[in-house]
């Protein structure tokens, strides 16, 4: 294993025995993010049979969730917030705007700035939308309608993405003379293969939902509902299948392929025996043979 990579691993040793003991002191101490009309993003936890679920949903309908400032600032919020969620299993992203997921960078906020607060603010937005793909848990981004730009790149930073017929994405920025800054020229690379994300990236051309599950962008599309959130209603029943599992295992299985994708085989196989050493001591591990030898559900409860 080359010695950067080593010692990554065994920094995220350390990382990860430092979030499961905040887990714990946060559980004492759990906080519920509150939503009011003046939000432009907003997180909540559901109930009920969609218990372990929290949502993000993105609500600023006058310039299409559009990433400005104050825009920006409540999503890494509502990150900030959902992150250490230790009964949190799935995060969905979508949007309450009708016919758009997210419109990328705020263009009208952006022609105001100067050269100089351009690259702060860019890497800012970089840093959130990495901020996004660094959250333990799995996360699926719900497009129902367009994904443009900085749009499609925050649902790139998702671990899946489910798209209605009508979604329209595109990472349209060479049309605006300027490139994707919120990870796309990365992230899409990851996901399509160098070939086709450049042609996609060069062109900046507009995909609909069933043409993104095509060329693999996204892992599900459907046909859009009358309520116009078809992508959403997947996207909680992928997330429906994933709740039941075991949550160490869902954060430990996310860490070894985020990571592992990034370096060579061998190097990865050491974030998968890192993550598998995590999920040893667990009583969730007990629980789940366990429950196989007694013939029930497993009860997972993340310890
Ligand atoms: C992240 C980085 C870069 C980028 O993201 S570059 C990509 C920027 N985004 C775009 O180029 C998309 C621009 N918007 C559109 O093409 C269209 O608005 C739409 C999303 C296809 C929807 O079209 P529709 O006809 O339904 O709606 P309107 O165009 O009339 O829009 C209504 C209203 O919303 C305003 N608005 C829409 N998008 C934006 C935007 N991106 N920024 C600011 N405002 C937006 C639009 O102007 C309308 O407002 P009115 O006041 O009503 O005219 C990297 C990096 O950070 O650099």
């Amino acid at each position: 294993m080359a010695a950067s990579v080593l010692c990554r691993v065994q920094r995220l040793r350390k990382d990860l025995f430092l979030s499961v003991s905040r887990c714990s002191v946060l559980l004492k101490n759990t906080y519920l993010v509150k939503s009011n009309e003046t939000d432009e993003c907003s997180l909540e936890f559901l109930e009920g049979d969609n218990e372990g679920i929290a949502v993000i949903s993105m609500n600023r309908p006058k310039a299409k969730n559009s990433l400005g400032k104050v825009f920006l600032s409540q999503f890494q919020g509502c990150i900030n917030n959902v992150k250490f969620e230790k009964n949190i299993r799935v995060l969905i992203i979508r949007s309450m705007v009708p016919g758009v997921f997210c419109a990328g960078a705020d263009l009208k906020e952006r022609a105001k700035m100067t050269n100089e607060e351009v690259g702060p603010f860019v890497a800012g937005l970089r840093q959130s939308v990495t901020d996004l793909a660094n959250i333990p848990m799995p996360t699926i981004a719900a497009i129902d309608g367009y994904a443009l730009g900085g749009g499609l790149e925050m649902s790139l930073a998702c671990d899946m993405r489910t798209a209605s017929s009508n979604a329209k994405m595109g990472l349209v920025e060479t049309k605006r003379g300027i490139i994707p800054g919120g990870g796309g020229t990365q992230r899409l690379t990851r996901v399509v293969g160098p070939a086709l994300a450049k042609e996609l990236i060069f062109t900046a051309r507009m995909f609909d939902g069933h043409e993104a599950a095509k060329l693999g962008v996204v892992n599900h599309s459907v046909d859009q509902n009358d309520a116009g959130d078809a992508a959403y209603q997947r996207a909680v029943e992928l997330a429906l299948e994933i709740t039941p599992n075991g949550p160490v295992a869902l954060r430990m299985a996310k860490m070894a392929i985020s990571k592992g994708s990034d370096v060579d085989l061998t190097s990865g196989m050491g974030f998968e025996e890192c993550g598998y050493a995590q999920v040893i001591p667990t009583k969730d591990r007990i629980e789940g043979m366990k429950s196989f030898i007694e013939k029930r559900a497993p009860v997972y409860k993340g310890e």
